[in-house]
C-alpha cells in the first residue's frame, strides 16, 4: 500500500506558490526517499546518479532506463514531495519528438510529476513541445554536466560575456513553458538578476542565496559521497566516516566471534534462544 495520500504530493506549479525557499535534494533510492520526504519540497532523481551510485566520470552513460529504475524507487519512498526525473544524455537532444517519448515513459512509468532537461535556447522548442503535450518541464542551465566536455570541465559559468547568453537562455527556457529553473555554477550577480527577472522559481546548486530555491546532491551534503566535494556543497553529515566505524566494528566482531550473538540464530532445533 503506497503512503501517498491524494492531492497531498507538491506539483511544479505548486513549488511556485510556496513563501519561503523550495527545499530540494536528490534522491535515488526508496530509503533515502523516505528519510528526506518529510522536510524537502522537490525530490530531483538527478542523472549525477551515474557519478555517486554507479562510479561513472561523468552523467553521459545513463540511461533512460536506469533513470526510470531509481524513479519508481524515489516515488515508492516518497508522499509528499515532487518528484523530477533528469532525462539522461542521448535521450532528448536529437529532436522534440525523441525527447516527448522519452518522457512520456518516464512519466507513464514512473509517475513522477515532471521531468528536467539541460539546455537553453537550443533546447526552447523541445520544452514547448513536451509542456503543450502535458510534460511539466524544469530546465537547467548555467553549468550543464552533460555538456562537461564543451564547457571544459565542472567549472564556474556566467562571467562576463558568458552572463548574456546564460540571460537569453533563461528567458527562452521560461518562454517556453518551463515551471522552474535549476541555476549550476554561476556567479551571483548573474543568479540574483536571472531570480529577479524570471516569472518561475530558480532552484541554486553554486548560484548563491539570491535564488528561489537550493538543490544539492544527497549524498555530498550528508557526507557520504567523498569522490570530490565540489565547492558549493556543505557537509550536514559525516555519514562516509559514520559507515566506516560502522563496518570496521563488524569486522572486528565477525573475527573475534563476537557475532553473530544469542540473539541473532537459533541455538538448538525446535528451541529458540533468548529474544529471537
Ligand atoms: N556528487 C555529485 N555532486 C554534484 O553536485 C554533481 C555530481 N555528483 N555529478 C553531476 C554534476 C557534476 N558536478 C560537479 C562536479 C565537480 C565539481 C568540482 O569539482 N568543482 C570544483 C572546481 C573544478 C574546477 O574549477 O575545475 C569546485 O571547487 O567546485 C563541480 C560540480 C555537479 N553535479
Ligand atoms: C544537481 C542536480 C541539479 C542535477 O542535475 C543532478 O543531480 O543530476
Ligand atoms: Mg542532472
Amino acid at each position: 500500500m503506497s503512503k501517498h495520500k491524494a492531492g497531498k504530493r507538491h506539483t511544479l506549479r505548486s513549488l511556485a506558490r510556496l513563501e519561503a525557499p523550495i527545499v530540494a535534494l536528490t534522491a535515488y533510492t526508496t530509503p533515502m526517499a523516505r528519510l528526506m520526504d518529510p522536510h524537502c519540497d522537490l525530490l530531483l532523481v538527478g542523472d549525477s546518479l551515474g557519478m555517486v551510485v554507479y562510479g561513472m566520470p561523468s552523467t553521459l552513460g545513463v540511461t533512460t532506463e536506469m533513470m526510470i529504475a531509481h524513479g519508481q524507487a524515489v516515488i515508492r519512498g516518497s508522499s509528499r514531495a515532487c518528484v523530477a526525473v533528469d532525462l539522461p544524455f542521448g535521450s532528448y537532444q536529437k529532436s522534440p519528438q525523441q525527447a516527448f517519448e522519452t518522457a512520456a515513459r518516464v512519466m507513464a512509468q514512473t509517475e513522477a510529476g515532471c521531468v528536467k532537461l539541460e539546455g537553453g535556447e537550443e533546447m526552447a522548442e523541445t520544452i514547448y513541445f513536451l509542456t503543450q503535450r502535458g510534460v511539466p518541464v524544469i530546465g537547467h542551465i548555467g553549468l550543464k554536466p552533460q555538456a562537461v566536455h564543451t564547457h571544459g570541465g565542472f567549472r564556474t559559468v556566467g562571467r562576463g560575456s558568458e552572463a548574456d547568453q546564460i540571460i537569453k537562455d533563461a528567458d527562452a527556457v521560461v518562454a517556453a513553458g518551463a515551471g522552474a529553473v535549476v541555476i549550476e555554477s554561476t556567479v551571483e550577480p548573474l543568479a540574483r538578476a536571472l531570480s529577479d527577472r524570471l516569472p518561475v522559481p530558480t532552484i541554486g546548486i553554486g548560484a548563491s542565496p539570491a535564488c528561489g530555491g537550493q538543490i544539492l546532491v544527497g549524498e555530498d551534503m550528508l557526507g557520504l559521497f567523498t569522490d570530490f566535494t565540489p565547492r558549493f556543497v556543505r557537509q550536514f553529515g559525516t555519514l562516509a566516516a559514520d559507515i566506516d566505524k560502522a563496518v570496521a566494528a563488524y569486522a572486528e566482531a565477525v573475527r573475534t566471534r563476537q557475532f553473530p550473538g544469542p540473539e541473532n540464530y537459533v541455538s538448538a532445533s525446535g528451541t529458540k534462544t533468548e529474544g529471537a
